[in-house]
């Protein structure tokens, strides 16, 4: 047993060599030991502690293990420090601080005592701490939910945010496995996880948006993360799980992709909306989702209600919406959202015995709108309970009605772009296109019925004047009336189209020739009821073809252009007529065509000549003119006469090549006559009405005339009073124009047309001819007398020469000549001859 010298010499030793810092302090507090350990800690030396005040180490205060500062005045006094666990910050000359946990005991002696600090060294342990104290957390803080799980996939650690995203706290979870959790509900379906855990197990992680289900079995979009930890066997340990919620990014990227590729796919309104009502009710089980849609007259048009019954939305199908039409209604009318009370809103009171017995008890509706503001429905939340929306709720109606907006507008475009592609736009009516369907589709029915049906077309007469001399606006309220009198006298089944222009088409189903023969007469009764285009009352009138099937055609093309046929044939015969086709007039029609292509030839192969008839001065007998007359020989038919293929050329476009060539050949004979020593004094050329659109004619004629060295008073140039009704804005410019270049112009067939005479006033004519058909009735007829006296009466008061046409005996030319008549031609003195018998004739009778 060492002696007490001994024992404090060992003491000191071991005091010296312990790995804690130790200093001794008197009661003075003044340092009276300061050992290896406490030199290293605090970084002094002990010379430059020993014998110093306490403070000189302590110099920064104590705390507590708890972090608490303690008091000074128990600091003060080293007795209150005794016995209790105290940490120090310890500021070293270095700059750097320490930490020390420090136990003061108190030493009595007989004749002092004496205080004993231990101190530990925690500048590490408090660093750990700390990373741990921020660690947890950055764990706990987060938004998403951390789940850590064991080798068995079993929870061994949640953080808070696991409890705050599901709703469980951790010791409801601890031990279980977070399928079982988070994948239990029938919204949430746990598919795969069997391949997640293999893949775990193979140390590689796992990333996923799954559908997980909280604690109330809510359904969220989570962004899951599985990270496996292994252990140094390469085998799992532990499991790092971090849900992230992603409902609301998730939920508008989901909706918005099917109900995309839904319209994409071109799926009908009512589905696509089904499907959105549907994705919604998905993501948010509580709700009912509606949609209704308004219509053109504000009227509620149930779109979908899968989760309601049919009988619901007939219910409110066709409901007007207004101030106080349930939640629906009213949110459409003031345009923002509308959340009820079913049973106690006022606005509800007429709707609630709807809903309330399917045990809805709110109703939140906000109104969908159009880019342009305009609400065109609706989209409503049904409740179970007395409720209004959650932010999710807001956050689904947000993207849908975005969405049912982007498809009722798409829904309008493709109604639009049909309404362009097959009705009429003036007057509403099927086009061409549409009438083509539709028809063919009753010429089926008539087919499989056996019944027949009647395709009439519909010309208006004089509907180009109406245009011209009224003007574009008239003639579209024209054809506007038109198109109400044709709906109003026809029934339903009936078809009523537009081809184009004045145009119109009727299909008549189960309709026979007797009744076909009734409707077309109503029509033309109501067609020709006055109407009044702004200041002007107009009757007008139509000429309508008719065409039957199966007599006349099994298909609506030939239907169609029978139908034509037979309105051409009725437009001949007089304006406001019908007329049915017949096979007769299928052949005319071919024959026609037949016609038409020989003409064509005949122009392009020269096989037309120009005969010529002399014209007499009856004072003295001697040559007033030729009129020139153009024959065609056909090589086959034999002679077509001008009656036929004149007005044939003019149909077809033909008569501006025939008439240049008229006015070139017989400006070319003159001269040749003239050459030829022939005092011919004129020619003249019959022209039509289209050939006066033409403004090049003057220069045409001009340069003619300069060619064969003709002076412009050589050539005559016959127009008829056909050319009156003409009002085309080039004929009189170019009737002006000829005239200016001192070229004649007749009046052919005088007296036969127009009633009125005052164009003689305007029209630059220098000639009138009377039309043989007064000469012909002029011997026996006193009032044809008293007319060819009235004719050479204005001529002479014109200052006109008057030429008498189709003179074939002498009686009519003394009865002209005694009447003052200047000029006479026809069969009396020579029938229109070819050129080289004219010259014959001419020699012989010296003229
Ligand atoms: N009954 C009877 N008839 C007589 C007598 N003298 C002459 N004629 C006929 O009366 C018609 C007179 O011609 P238009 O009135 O100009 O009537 C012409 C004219 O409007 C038109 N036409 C003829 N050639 C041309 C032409 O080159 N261009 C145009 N645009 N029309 C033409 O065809 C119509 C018929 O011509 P055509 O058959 O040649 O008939 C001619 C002529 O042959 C007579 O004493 N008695």
């Amino acid at each position: 047993m060492p002696n007490i010298q001994d024992a404090a010499v060992i003491l000191a030793h071991t005091l010296e060599q312990t790995v804690d810092a130790v200093a001794m302090l008197g009661a003075d507090r003044k340092v009276l030991l300061f050992n290896a350990a406490a030199e290293r800690l605090w970084g002094l030396e002990r010379a430059e502690v020993i014998g110093h005040s306490l403070d000189v180490l302590l110099a920064q205060g104590l705390v507590t293990p708890s972090c608490e500062a303690v008091e000074t005045a128990a600091a003060e006094s080293l007795d209150a420090l005794v016995g209790k666990p105290l940490e120090v910050p310890i500021h070293r000359p270095d700059g750097n601080t320490a930490w020390g946990a420090m136990s003061i005991s108190r030493v009595e002696l007989p004749e002092r005592t004496l205080y004993t600090a231990f101190v530990k060294d925690i500048t590490e342990q408090r660093r750990l701490n700390e990373t741990l104290r921020l660690l947890s957390l950055g764990l706990n803080e987060t938004d998403s939910a951390v789940v850590i799980t064991d080798a068995d996939h079993r929870i061994v650690h949640v953080n808070s945010g696991f409890t705050r995203m599901f709703g469980w706290q951790p010791q409801e979870v601890i031990g279980r496995q977070p399928r079982d959790l988070l994948f239990s509900s029938a919204h949430c379906p746990r598919t795969h996880f069997g391949d997640v855990h293999a893949q775990l197990a193979t140390g590689r992680s796992y990333r996923s948006d799954e559908l997980v289900c909280d604690s109330q079995e809510r359904p969220l979009w989570c962004s899951v993360v599985l990270n496996p930890i292994v252990d140094a066997g390469g085998r799992l340990s532990n499991t790092v799980g971090i849900y992230t919620d992603i409902t609301h990014t998730k939920m508008h990227e989901v909706l918005q992709h099917k109900v995309l590729a839904a319209l994409v796919q071109e799926e009908p309104l009512p589905e696509v909306m089904t499907l959105i009502c549907r994705e919604v009710e998905r993501i948010a089980p509580e709700v009912v989702a509606t949609i209704l849609q308004v219509d053109n007259e504000g009227k509620l048009r149930p779109l979908a209600a899968p989760r309601m019954p049919e009988s619901y939305s007939r219910a409110l199908d066709g409901v007007e919406i207004g101030p106080s039409v349930g939640s629906c209604g009213t949110a459409a009318f003031r345009g923002e959202p509308v959340l009820a009370d079913i049973a106690t809103d006022p606005l509800w009171a007429p709707y609630k015995h709807l809903a309330l017995p399917l045990g809805l008890v709110s109703c939140w509706s906000s109104p969908i709108k159009r880019s342009d503001g305009r609400v065109v429905g609706t989209f409503a939340f049904y409740y179970h309970d007395r409720r209004g929306p959650t932010p999710l709720h807001k956050r689904l109606v947000e993207v849908s009605v975005h969405l049912c907006a982007i498809a009722l507008e798409r829904e309008e475009a493709r109604a639009r772009i049909r309404q362009l592609a097959f009705y009429d736009g003036l007057t509403g009516l099927p086009n061409r296109s549409l009438l083509q369907v539709q028809a063919e589709q009753a010429i089926t029915r008539a087919n499989r019925e056996q019944e027949s049906l009647a395709v009439l077309f519909i010309d208006l007469d004089r509907f180009k004047q109406v245009n011209d001399s009224l003007g574009h606006p008239a003639g579209d309220d024209l054809l506007r009336t038109v198109t109400a009198r044709l709906r109003a006298t026809v029934r339903d089944s009936d078809i009523v189209g537009r081809l184009s222009g004045d145009e119109f088409v009727v299909v008549l189903t189960q309709c026979d020739a007797s009744r076909a023969t009734d409707i077309t007469e109503q029509l033309q009764r109501a067609i020709a009821a006055p109407c009044h285009l702004g200041d002007i009352a107009l009757t007008p009138s139509a000429s309508i073809g008719i065409s039957l099937f199966p007599q006349n055609g099994r298909d609506m093309d030939t239907l169609l252009h029978r139908a034509d046929m037979a309105m051409y044939q009725a437009k001949t015969s007089g304006r406001g007529r019908f007329s049915f086709f017949s096979n007769e007039m299928n052949l005319l029609a071919q024959e026609r065509l037949a016609l038409e292509a020989a003409l064509r030839e005949a122009l392009r192969k020269e096989q037309l000549h120009l005969h010529y008839q002399p014209q007499i001065d009856l004072k003295d007998g001697h040559l007033y003119g030729v009129e020139a007359l153009a024959r065609w020989t056909h090589p086959e038919i034999g002679n077509i006469p001008p009656i036929r293929f004149i007005p044939l050329a003019e149909e077809c476009g033909l008569i501006g090549e025939l008439s240049d060539w008229a006015l070139r050949e017989a400006c070319r004979q003159l001269a040749d006559w003239r050459k030829r020593g022939l005092a011919v004094p004129a020619v003249s050329v019959n022209l039509s009405a289209t050939n006066f659109h033409n403004l090049e004619l003057p220069q045409l004629i001009a340069d003619t005339l300069s060619t064969h060295a003709l002076a412009a008073s050589d050539l005559t140039v016959e127009i008829t009073e056909s050319l009156l009704m003409d009002t085309n804005p080039s004929t009189m410019k170019t009737l002006g124009d000829i005239h200016a270049q001192g070229v004649r112009l007749a009046m052919d067939d005088f007296g036969t047309g127009y009633s009125s005479l005052g164009y003689l006033r305007r029209l630059p004519v220098s000639e009138l001819k009377l039309d043989k058909s007064f000469v012909r009735d002029l011997a026996r007829d006193e009032a044809t007398r008293a007319l060819t006296n009235a004719v050479i009466r204005i001529g002479d008061s014109l200052r006109l020469t008057v030429v008498a046409e189709g003179v074939e005996d002498s009686t009519q030319q003394e009865l002209l000549k005694a009447q003052g008549y200047h000029v006479a031609q026809g069969y009396l003195f020579s029938p229109p001859l070819p050129a080289a018998e004219l010259e014959r004739w001419l020699r012989e009778h010296a003229l």
